[in-house]
């Protein structure tokens, strides 16, 4: 497994205080937000904090996303430019639509990392899906440049040009969740779910964080410190999950050495797609930091 990426969160582009110390909660990944979170008065204010706060300040190797306004912004462009110069780990593009929305940033990403002799390639990309359109062509858009790391949904934008809201049980989310997931596990991407708005219920967060682990997400964007702990959390496996996995792989290492490539354990049946969930898990263990390597 490559990084964890169980939460990414959202870090408003203009707020000097916030953005000092974000790294400190502990999140898989830190992103600054230029887009819906800052006032068009603020952009160019957001940009500048930005570009100096990664230039200046040091994350301790916390992943560093920025969310860019769309090329369709007098914004789009410079936020481009000005986050390829500072170094940011991923861009985030909002609003994704279809593929040329990705290679048109991917362009311009080239661009820059050629005038500034950046390794081609170094800047990653992240598409969020946010709309109808957006969610009919997940699977375009998460094939569509070797920069992205990932898709995610972008479900309050979503469910606004759905002409619904968000419920407690997100029914409204399932074919975008599904689609989004699918393309992003077809393409071999990470795949992240949405924002919670409603930062003091615990209780309905942790519900939908179980749902969309069911789900097969492998995080979720987030906006809130307090968010981080209930994902992380419910992301980690628990003991008796690392122990079915330990005697998986205990199992199966005995059997394979007997020539056999499917054992029952438990009298449930243990061959190669439940081996690679045992390995997961033990991973997911080892990454998470419950058990050591090679336990
Ligand atoms: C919601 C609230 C105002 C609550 O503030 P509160 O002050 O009540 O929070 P408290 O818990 O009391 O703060 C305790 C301490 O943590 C500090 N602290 C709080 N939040 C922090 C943070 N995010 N980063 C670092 N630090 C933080 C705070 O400064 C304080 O520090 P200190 O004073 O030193 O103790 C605050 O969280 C916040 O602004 N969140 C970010 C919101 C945002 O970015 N929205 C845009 C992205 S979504 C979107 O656009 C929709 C989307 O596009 C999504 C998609 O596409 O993915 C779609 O369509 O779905
Ligand atoms: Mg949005």
């Amino acid at each position: 497994m490559q990084k964890l990426r169980r939460t990414m969160m959202y870090v408003p582009g203009n707020n000097p205080g916030m953005l000092t110390d974000a790294h400190i909660y502990g999140a898989d990944s830190l992103m600054f937000d230029l887009e819906d979170s800052i006032a068009l008065s603020e952009k160019d204010c957001a940009r500048l904090l930005v570009y100096n706060a990664v230039k200046s300040m040091d994350y301790e190797g916390m992943e560093i996303v920025v969310r860019i306004n769309g090329l369709d912004s007098p914004y789009g462009r410079a936020d481009i430019e000005a986050m390829v110069r500072a170094g940011v780990d991923v861009i985030r593009l909002p609003k994704t639509e279809t593929a040329q929305d990705v290679t048109e940033v991917e362009k311009i990403i080239e661009e820059v990392e050629k005038k500034i002799e950046k390794e081609i390639g170094s800047t990653k990309m992240m598409g969020a899906i946010e709309s109808p359109l957006g969610v009919i062509n997940a699977v375009e858009i998460a094939t569509a440049s070797k920069r992205l790391m990932g898709i995610a949904l972008g479900a309050e934008d979503y469910v606004t040009n759905m002409k619904t809201k968000r419920s407690p049980g997100g029914i409204e989310l399932l074919l975008a969740r599904s689609q989004i997931l699918t393309a992003a596990r077809a393409a071999g991407i990470y795949a992240l779910d949405t924002v919670y708005s409603d930062v003091d219920n615990e209780e309905g967060f942790r519900e939908e964080v179980k749902l969309i682990k069911q789900l097969g997400f492998d995080g979720k964007s987030i906006i809130n410190p307090r968010q981080i702990g209930p994902v992380h959390e419910i992301y980690a496996p628990t003991e008796k999950e690392i122990d079915h996995a330990k005697k998986v792989m205990k199992a199966i290492k005995e059997a394979n050495e007997k020539g056999a490539g499917v054992i029952s354990l438990n009298g449930k049946m243990i061959d190669k797609p439940i081996v690679e969930r045992a390995e997961r898990v033990l991973e997911l263990a080892k990454m998470s930091g419950l058990i050591k390597e090679g336990e």
